[in-house]
C-alpha cells in the first residue's frame, strides 16, 4: 500500500458489547488496503461476525472509529436470508432500486455483474432453481452492481459442498483483481488462505496477528 492511500477498511479502537454487558470486541484495530482480499480467521465466539455487522453499520460501536469505503457490500452465510425477488435478473436489480436509474442502465449494470461472476446466462432462472453457490454469487453481483468498493463476507463458503467453496474464494480472488475492489472474508477454512492477500486472527475480540497468509496458516496449525 502506498503511504499516502487510504485504506479501504480502518478500524481504530473499537469496543462493542451486547445489551446485557458482554464485552465482544475490546479495542479492536485493523487495516485493509484498497484493492485487496483479506481474510478474518479467529475461534468460535471471538467477534468476527460481529466486527463485520460494526463494519456494514448494523450495529453500532461502544467506542472506536470505523472507515470504510463506501458502498459496502455484505455477503451472509446462508443466501436464502438475502435473495428476495423470484429470478436472478430481478434480484440484482433490487439492489438499485434506491439509484433511481433508467431502465437501460439498470440492464446495463445487472448484465455487467452477472457477466463477471459468469452467471449472465442464468439471468431469467427462478432463485429456487440455483444451487448454494449460486446463490452465493448473485448475492456477490448484487453488491457489483450497486458498484461496491468493500464486500464483506460472513463464511460464504460455510454451506457449499467442497468444489463450489473453491470454486467461490476463486471467483472472489478474480473479483478483487479485476475491479480494484477490496474484500473481507470470514473463514474457518485455513485452505481459503491461500487465495487472499493477507489475513488477520481474532482472539477474544482483538486481532493477535496478522499479515501474510502462509505465516498465519502455520501459527494456526502448530496450536
Ligand atoms: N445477538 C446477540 N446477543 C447477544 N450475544 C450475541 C449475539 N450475537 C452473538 N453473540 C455473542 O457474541 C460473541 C461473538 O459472536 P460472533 O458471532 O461475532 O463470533 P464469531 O467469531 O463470528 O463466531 P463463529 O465463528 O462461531 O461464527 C459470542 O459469544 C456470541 O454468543
Amino acid at each position: 500500500m502506498s503511504l499516502n492511500q487510504q485504506p479501504a477498511i480502518a478500524v481504530r479502537d473499537l469496543c462493542f458489547n451486547w445489551p446485557d454487558g458482554t464485552s465482544v470486541l475490546s479495542s479492536c484495530s485493523l487495516e485493509v488496503p484498497k484493492g485487496e482480499f483479506w481474510m478474518l480467521l479467529g475461534t468460535n465466539g471471538s467477534g468476527k461476525s460481529t466486527l463485520l455487522r460494526l463494519l456494514a453499520g448494523l450495529l453500532a460501536p461502544k467506542s472506536g472509529q470505523i472507515e470504510i469505503q463506501p458502498p459496502v457490500g455484505f455477503v451472509f452465510q446462508n443466501p436464502d436470508h438475502q435473495l428476495v425477488m423470484p429470478t436472478v435478473g430481478a434480484d440484482v436489480a433490487f439492489g438499485l432500486v434506491e439509484e433511481k436509474l433508467p431502465p437501460v442502465s439498470i440492464r446495463q449494470r445487472v448484465d455487467e455483474a452477472l457477466d463477471l461472476v459468469n452467471l449472465l446466462p442464468l439471468r431469467g432462472r427462478p432463485i429456487y432453481a440455483l444451487s448454494g453457490g449460486q446463490k452465493q454469487r448473485i448475492a456477490i453481483a448484487g453488491a457489483i452492481a450497486r458498484r461496491c468498493e468493500v464486500l464483506l463476507l460472513d463464511e460464504p463458503t460455510a454451506l457449499l459442498d467442497p468444489d463450489s467453496q473453491l470454486d467461490l474464494v476463486r471467483q472472489v480472488r478474480q473479483l478483487v483483481t479485476r475491479q480494484q475492489i477490496c474484500a473481507l472474508w470470514v473463514t474457518h477454512r485455513l485452505d481459503e488462505l491461500d487465495y487472499c492477500d493477507g489475513g488477520f486472527l481474532l482472539e477474544r475480540g482483538r486481532v493477535v496477528a496478522q499479515g501474510e497468509p502462509n505465516r498465519l496458516k502455520q501459527r494456526l496449525t502448530s496450536t
